[in-house]
């Protein structure tokens, strides 16, 4: 569980870009977070990790105040938070097994690491991870010979490897074509359901969000102006958020999108089906 309370921060040169903004989010839900360019989105899951000092307010992971903590403390609680980024942050010249073991560097000594020797639980951990992002073919690859999605899948598996309690993904589709990116969330919103991981997507795109999380909290000038489910994140309040634009059209245009990729999906399925000797056998 993840419980944020009045958290304000104010950079030294500038307005508040966050102001007392309050929420909690349990094991296993995802949260979408929307806002324009501006609203604070980037500066709440930097205050998570630390990266950005809040000027007040509370950050509780589990039991642990994040506020509060330095030195080793705040290198274990970051243990405890996976990050996945929209240009992936990956080291292009290391394959996808360096990348996602990179994820261990937290949990292992300092020597082990400079000389890549990992446990053999580590690489057993990675391997796993690996085969649910779909990646297994891949292992061996340089990270630069992969595609945008392929990059994406690493970023999720060496966020995974480190074993998390929270997710923080900042932008996670930004450099994605639409397809790609309903699959990369799909992945997302599925692991985190699976290892009961609570998260934060902060993303532009809302249709995407409202495909695939439980809950959206919208931010407008670093405060929360709406907290709820998808489907009640209507025009009114996509425009109270944004202002003035067609919601409806951009909302219809990827749900078709959506449609149209599971109709070719399930056409895809049942040509396979068709393929196979016993329905050749049936069919004869
Ligand atoms: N390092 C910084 N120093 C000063 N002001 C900053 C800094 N980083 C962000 N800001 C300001 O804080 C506010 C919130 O910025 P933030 O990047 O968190 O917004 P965002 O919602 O993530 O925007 P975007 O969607 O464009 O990434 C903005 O007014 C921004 O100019």
């Amino acid at each position: 569980m993840l419980t944020i309370a009045g958290l304000s921060k104010r950079y030294a040169k500038g307005d508040k870009a966050l102001d007392d903004v309050s929420l909690s989010i349990p094991a296993g839900q995802v949260v979408g977070l929307i806002g324009p360019s501006g609203a604070g989105k980037s500066t709440l899951i930097r205050c998570m990790n630390r990266l950005v000092e809040p000027t007040s307010g509370s950050i509780r992971l589990g039991d642990t105040e994040i506020t509060r903590l330095g030195g080793m403390g705040l290198r274990r609680a970051r243990r405890r938070m996976g990050m996945i980024f929209q240009e992936y942050a990956l080291v292009e010249r290391l394959t996808v097994m360096e990348n996602v073991l990179s994820g261990r560097l937290g949990y292992v000594g300092f020597w082990r690491a400079f000389l890549r020797r990992f446990p053999q639980a580590d690489v057993d951990r990675a391997f796993a991870v690996l085969d649910r992002v779909g990646l297994m073919d891949h292992v061996d690859k340089r990270a630069d010979e992969l595609s945008g999605g392929q990059r994406q899948r690493v970023g999720i598996a060496r966020a995974l490897v480190q074993e998390p309690d929270i997710m923080l993904v900042d932008e996670p589709t930004a450099s994605l074509d639409p397809k790609t990116s309903r699959q990369i969330m799909r992945l997302i919103v599925e692991v985190c359901a699976e290892r009961r991981l609570a998260a934060i997507v902060n993303t532009h795109d809302v249709a995407l969000a409202q495909m695939f999380v439980q809950r959206i909290i919208g931010l407008k000038a670093g405060r929360t102006v709406f907290d709820g489910p998808p489907e009640a994140l209507d025009t009114d309040v996509l425009t109270a958020i944004y202002g003035e634009e067609d919601w409806s059209r951009t909302i219809r245009e990827a749900e078709d999108d959506a449609v149209e990729e599971a109709a070719a999906e399930d056409a895809v399925r049942v040509l396979r089906v068709q393929a196979t000797p016993s329905a050749v056998a049936r069919t004869l």
